[in-house]
């Protein structure tokens, strides 16, 4: 059997997304908890690539500030390896590393078409810095990845609209301002709200929005904000939201799929330690990174 891509974890040390600024110590606490051991197999290479850190700040300017400048250095890490061939696994860290993340990605297929995306999260981040209250950027990279925000945020590389808006599912949404919700329907965006979660079950859902982002696009990636499960399975978040996406039928339904040639890279965020409890948090980020990637979950998948 071949040897699938390794899997370059990457930290995003960034805080200055979020109000409470705690998950920027998420990245380390999974690496020292052995995030890499976890997750290497016979067939799978794992290790830590790099840490990348942004600068702290207070104010909310000075830290939409430092999420850009932050954004620009954790899109080159992410760049260079998907130039290597590996397959980056950026670990939060606040959800505003996305924009570097799927920046990088986005410009690295441009030539060969569009990329596509799963956003499983309890929010939207649907704001611009004129639409958001809070004015949290961890409330901003799915507008900004549409290319709507922020300069610094929309245009990594020198160009905008990373995501065309057909091109990306958000699964699990259950909190939100309506100017987000009203900026994602004019663009046409495909939104699984929680009630639809439910209804249907997560495996159902997720099952079409990967037939969606596979359909008109040469690569797809998947953004896992750790809010989006229930808070019983995930409790250390800064921004947790009640009657969430069950750990178990997330896990059932992520197995496997990053070993799909098409899948090139995967996100972790939202772990905020200082909230955990027993590490359930922690185990639970685990235990969703290593369904997605387990080549033998894909072998086991494929057979059934
Ligand atoms: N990635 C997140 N946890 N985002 C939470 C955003 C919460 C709220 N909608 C805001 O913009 O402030
Ligand atoms: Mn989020």
């Amino acid at each position: 059997m071949k040897k699938h891509k390794t899997l370059a974890l990457i930290g995003a040390e960034v805080g200055e997304g979020a109000s409470d600024s705690g998950c920027k110590l998420g990245a380390q606490a999974l690496r020292d908890r052995g995030l890499a051991a976890h997750l290497a197999e016979p067939h799978r290479d794992a290790r830590w690539v790099d840490m990348v850190r942004a600068r702290p700040e207070d104010q909310p300017q000075a830290r939409l500030d430092s999420v850009e400048e932050f954004s620009v250095k954790l899109a080159s890490v992410v760049r260079r390896q998907l130039q290597q061939g590996a397959m980056p696994v950026v670990v939060g860290g606040d959800h505003s590393c996305a924009a570097g993340t799927w920046s990088a990605v986005a410009d690295a297929w441009r030539d060969k078409g569009d990329i596509g995306l799963i956003w499983i999260d309890a929010h939207l981040d649907a704001h611009t810095p004129e639409s958001s209250d809070s004015l949290a950027p961890h409330g901003m990279p799915v507008a900004a990845l549409l290319g709507h925000g922020s300069p610094g945020l929309t245009s990594l590389y020198g160009w905008k609209g990373k995501i065309k808006p057909g091109n990306l599912v958000i699964i699990g949404a259950r909190s939100y301002e309506p100017a987000e919700r009203a900026l994602l329907e004019s663009l046409g965006v495909r939104v699984m709200y929680m009630p639809e979660v439910d209804r249907r079950g997560f495996g159902a859902c997720f099952t079409e929005a990967l037939a969606l982002v596979r359909q008109r696009t040469v690569a797809w990636g998947l953004s896992f904000d750790l809010d989006a499960l229930d808070p019983a399975d995930a409790p250390g978040t800064g921004t947790p939201v009640e009657a969430g996406i069950a750990l178990v039928e997330a896990l059932q339904a992520l197995r496997g799929h990053a070993a799909d040639p098409a899948c090139v890279a995967v996100e972790v965020t939202e772990y905020n330690p200082l909230h955990d409890v027993d590490g359930r948090t922690a185990e639970s980020a685990f235990a969703l990174l290593s369904a997605f990637a387990r080549v033998e979950l894909r072998e086991q998948a494929l057979a059934a």
